[in-house]
């Protein structure tokens, strides 16, 4: 049995379609605000794999609310290392590129020095850093720009802002790769059987749809998909004041994933078109 934290999130709700046998712990099961009672879950369960898919993603928010971010982002997770250390199965757990500083105009490798800007990308790496220590049989898939169907996302507000207006303003000098939430759900499951039959490939990977683009890029294209007719302006970060520093850079390098698991970036906009047919579908 595959053990799955989160069940509403954007990548749970992927998960559930791919493993109906899998076990969904919401936040009304497992609260990880309670490290412990995560890690206890785990040992009474005795899953063959867990996939940590919750987190505290709201980035503004996180700046005034550390340290729930922390718990949740930063302890949690490393206690689920430890259980499943203890029970010697495989733990893979989903970061972010928000973990870097954004400098420069490289894609990020994989042993880049982490620097991050704000509350939510320090407390992911405490996630990190936690479950590198205990150095038991783990992923850590860094992802970034999530989208899907389901749940809050840049996607979903670019739908909901575009239709009501002929002129946006984007942000154009933050440079990224937007990721469907399907393509991560279907990486995670192939990383925890590859895990279970060769514990050697344990490590931190990178995880991104291609190819990188500006947010104000990833919005034209949206409306262009969706036949929206809505302006999109190219701005600055410096027009769009956030309480939450954002990296300019969220290249990342992805080869790494694609040498050990055999697992290449997928095209995002192929996936905004599934995207949409499946929003379609659900109206
Ligand atoms: N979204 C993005 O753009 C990116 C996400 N990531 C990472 O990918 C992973 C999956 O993200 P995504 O699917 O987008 O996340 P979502 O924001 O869609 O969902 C987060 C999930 O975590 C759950 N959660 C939050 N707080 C708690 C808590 N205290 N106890 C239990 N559950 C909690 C939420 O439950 P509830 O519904 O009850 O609130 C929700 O199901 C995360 O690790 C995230 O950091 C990485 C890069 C980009
Ligand atoms: C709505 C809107 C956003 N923006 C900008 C703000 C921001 O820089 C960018 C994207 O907005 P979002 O609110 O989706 O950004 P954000 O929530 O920071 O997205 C991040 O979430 C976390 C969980 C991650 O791990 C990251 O990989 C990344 O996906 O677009 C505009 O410029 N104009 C707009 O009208
Ligand atoms: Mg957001």
């Amino acid at each position: 049995m595959i053990l799955v934290f989160g069940k509403t999130g954007q990548v749970a709700t992927e998960l559930q379609t791919l493993l109906p046998d899998a076990t969904f712990l919401g936040r009304d099961q497992a609260d990880l605000t309670d490290p412990s009672a995560c890690f206890a879950a785990i040992m009474t369960l005795k899953p063959d794999a867990v996939i940590n898919a919750a987190a505290y993603t709201a980035v503004d928010k996180a700046e005034e609310d550390e340290d729930t971010a922390a718990l949740v982002n930063g302890t949690a997770p490393a206690e689920m290392a430890k259980a499943c250390a203890a029970l010697d199965i495989p733990f893979v757990h989903i970061s972010t590129d928000y973990v870097f500083d954004g400098t420069g105009d490289m894609p990020f490798a994989t042993v880049h020095p982490t620097a991050p800007l704000g509350a939510y990308g320090r407390t992911k790496l405490m996630g990190e850093d936690g479950i590198r220590d205990v150095a038991g049989s783990f992923v850590i898939l860094r992802t970034s720009w999530v989208f899907s169907a389901h749940g809050g996302n840049f996607l979903k507000s670019m739908l909901r802002l575009g239709a009501g207006r002929d002129k946006l303003t984007i942000v154009a000098d933050q440079i990224g790769g937007p990721t469907p939430a399907r393509a991560i759900a279907e990486a995670c499951v192939n990383i925890a059987e590859r895990l279970k039959k060769d514990p050697n490939t344990a490590g931190t990977y990178h995880f991104s749809g291609a190819p990188d683009v500006s947010w104000a890029d990833f919005a034209r294209a949206i409306f262009d998909e969706a036949k929206i007719t809505c302006v999109v302006e190219d701005i600055p970060t410096s027009a769009y004041p956030t309480p939450a520093k954002r990296p300019a850079n969220s290249r990342m390098d992805c080869s790494t994933t694609t040498d050990v698991f055999g697992i290449t970036r997928p095209n995002w906009r192929d996936a905004v078109r599934i995207t949409l047919q499946e929003l379609e579908n659900s109206q």
